[in-house]
């Protein structure tokens, strides 16, 4: 008989999926290219397994900076990242990234990009195909299987970005204003299928983005950048919307509008100081 001895961890310890301690990120230095420049200071920040956190704040302040940290494409040069309580020491191999611009590679179809991570794991060619599939339907691409991305539209790179993500089972999301180059009723539909993908699998989600409504119809949770140098969170709001959420509708709910206007009074000030800064600086 198997001798089954799992010890389970009581609520308080479970460690997040993603904690970034009190953090700094000082781009220069004398060995990195570009200017000397602080661009985060003593951040700490937690996102919990199946929680979906987004960052805002103004344009410039580092919230691609903050997710290159979480994904450990840059080393803190203060504070540490853990991911599910260990230190990060290289590339967070648990998590998935989706960026502004998605990098679907022009000579292979949608199918064979979607297996590209698959293929790079040394996975089988049957279990391959099976799985390109199952994530062709679940993004809705099937017909679109054998189609180059230059005969996809905007929205369907997207989603094929998404599910070349997705495939590989991330515990963790990473995703930095993924929608943004969208036209506003498809980034809605995206949103939209995010959500139900979120909520089927319930993975940890760190979301950059810079558009408030956004944040505030998809998350849990919606923490504010200040403007920068040694950018750090200048305020935390919970998001206890009912779900599943339609995104455009929940937009209309008096709740909604109540958590954007309470929002945007922090976001306000930081927004008018990173323009100044900006103006200066440049
Ligand atoms: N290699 C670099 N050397 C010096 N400064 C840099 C470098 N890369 C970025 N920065 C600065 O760090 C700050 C944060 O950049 P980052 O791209 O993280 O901001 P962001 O909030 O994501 O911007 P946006 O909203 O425009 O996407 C910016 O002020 C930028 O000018």
């Amino acid at each position: 008989m198997t001798n089954i001895n799992k010890r389970y961890l009581p609520v308080e310890e479970i460690p997040p999926a993603l904690s970034l301690k009190q953090i700094g990120y000082h781009f220069g230095g004398g060995h990195q290219q570009g200017a000397d420049y602080l661009a985060i200071a003593d951040t700490s920040l937690s996102v919990a397994g199946g929680e979906f956190v987004s960052v805002v704040g103004p344009t410039g302040c580092g919230k691609s900076t903050l997710l290159n940290l979480a994904a450990g494409l840059l080393m803190p040069t203060a504070g540490e990242v853990q991911v599910f309580g260990q230190r990060l020491s290289g590339l967070n191999t648990r998590a998935g990234y989706m960026f502004q611009n998605e990098v679907l590679l022009p000579w292979r179809t949608a199918s064979e990009n979607i297996l590209l991570g698959l293929q790079y794991r040394g996975v089988d060619k049957q279990s391959q195909r099976q799985q390109a599939r199952y994530w062709l339907a679940r993004v809705g691409l099937t017909a679109f299987a054998d189609c180059y991305p230059h005969q996809l539209s905007g929205g369907m790179r997207k989603r094929v970005a998404l599910a070349q993500m997705l495939i590989l089972d991330p515990d963790i999301i990473l995703m930095d204003e993924p929608f943004s180059s969208l036209d506003i009723q498809t980034r809605y539909l995206m949103e939209n299928e995010l959500l139900a993908l979120w909520e089927a699998k319930k993975k940890a989600v760190l979301f950059i983005t810079h558009d408030l409504d956004e944040a505030i119809a998809l998350s849990d949770r919606v923490i504010v950048l200040s403007a920068g140098p040694a950018s750090h969170p200048v305020g935390e709001f919970s998001i206890n919307l009912p779900r599943p959420r339609d995104v455009n509708e929940i937009r209309h709910q008096p709740q909604f509008i109540a958590l954007h206007a309470a929002i945007w009074d922090v976001l306000r000030n930081e927004v008018l100081t990173g323009y100044q800064q900006q103006q200066q600086r440049g």
